[in-house]
């Protein structure tokens, strides 16, 4: 664990950076900085690794004073990555990211293996590892960074705005392999961003920073969305933070019905009483096939002769939060989702109704997330 201790920096000119700063960044977990610029997120950050000496108080890694060790020494046990990756422009991507195997003095061939195995983890092409980093673009320079960060294997790791360079769609598959990753190396991350999208989503634990180096709230992205501590956190986080609540809310707290769903062999007779106007047509294996318009089916027949209006996307009962499910009913022709088992089968069909009632529900359990989820 990486903890603050009434950590103060003032520079010189009397910026007050951080302003008795204390806080826990737990192990194994996705700490995330956010707040306004100035805020001393990235001063914080560098006090980790020694880059920013505190004014007053301390940091600690696992109780141990982070002044206890040389910053050479201490940096080789911290991942760093930074925005635009920082990558030496002069050496190749595999020479790049096997920096600190050779600080450590490996041998070549080792620290070429590291990097040709990281190489694939962070998801860069093997041919690659010749190339030089004006020969990448920049999300694969970010790649590169990240591999580069965790040649050493390094149990913490630092990075501050390391998405923040590259466009939407680039930044959300990075995110998304960087969860993937953290999954299965449970390394403890202190990430800062100005996003509070990326906080929300990447961060089990978020702490807000506001101008003059201020920590205003430390909580889980879930109870930063439900209960913001101040005017600043709540303006900071945004007006649509109730839509963004709707995301830690499990689908499988809707009510899900079997109303006017029918196999695609049933007769039409059936389906003409639809009480919404729509019937939704399975197959036999009970896969969503499509909605059919009460209005629209043939004079005789099957269900399954009538043409069907695409579902959309379906919503995962199991998986999914109701901000999905109410993101398919929205796009849905008949205004209801179809929620579906792992195997893609029909497990029912919420109405927005029924996706209120969950948000209700959520709404109205008094207790923190956390409590909620441990059924305390
Ligand atoms: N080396 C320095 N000398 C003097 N003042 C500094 C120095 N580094 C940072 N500051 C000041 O300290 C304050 C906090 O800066 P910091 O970079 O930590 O903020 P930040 O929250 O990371 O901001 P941003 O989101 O804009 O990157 C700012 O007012 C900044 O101008």
């Amino acid at each position: 664990m990486i903890t603050f201790e009434g950590v103060t920096k003032r520079y010189p000119g009397g910026t007050v950076a951080l302003d008795d700063v204390s806080l826990d960044c737990p192990t194994g977990r996705i700490t995330v900085f956010v707040g306004t610029s100035g805020g001393g997120k990235t001063t914080a950050l560098r006090t980790i690794n020694r880059m920013v000496e505190p004014t007053s108080g301390r940091v600690l890694i696992d109780g141990q004073d982070v002044r206890e060790h040389k910053p050479a020494e201490l940096r080789r046990g911290i991942g760093y990555v930074i925005q635009h990756a920082g990558l030496f422009p002069h050496r190749t991507i595999e020479d790049n990211i096997a920096t600190v195997p050779y600080l450590l003095r490996w041998n070549k061939k080792k620290a070429r293996a590291r990097a040709h195995e990281l190489m694939e983890r962070v998801g860069l092409e093997r041919s690659m590892a010749r190339r030089y980093p004006f020969q990448l673009s920049g999300g694969q320079q970010q790649r590169v960074g990240v591999a580069r960060a965790l040649a050493a294997d390094p149990p913490i790791m630092l990075m501050d705005e390391p998405f923040s360079a590259v466009d939407p769609v680039v930044r959300a598959e990075l995110q998304d392999e960087f969860l993937r990753l953290q999954d299965e190396l449970h390394k403890t991350i202190v990430f800062v961003t100005h996003d509070v999208d990326e906080a929300i989503k990447l961060g089990d634990r978020i702490a807000v920073f506001q101008t003059g180096g201020k920590l205003v709230q430390v909580d889980s992205p879930e109870t930063l969305l439900a209960r913001p501590a101040d005017d600043f956190v709540a303006g900071f986080i945004g007006h649509d933070r109730g839509i963004r609540r709707l995301s830690f809310i499990p689908a499988s707290s809707a009510p899900l019905s079997e109303r006017d769903v029918l196999p695609a062999d049933a007769p039409v007779e059936r389906a003409r009483d639809a009480a919404g106007g729509w019937v939704l047509v399975v197959d036999a294996d009970r896969r969503p096939l499509g909605w059919a318009a009460a209005a629209g089916l043939p004079a005789s027949g099957v269900v399954g002769d009538a043409s069907l209006a695409p579902i959309g996307h379906t919503f995962d009962v199991a998986g999914d939060s109701v901000r999905a499910a109410l993101d398919a009913a929205i796009l849905s022709p008949s205004g209801r989702a179809v929620g579906v088992d792992a195997e893609g089968r029909l497990a029912g069909v919420a109405d927005q109704q029924d996706l209120s009632t969950a948000i209700a529900r959520a709404g109205a359990d008094p207790r923190p997330a956390e409590a909620a989820e441990d059924g305390g």
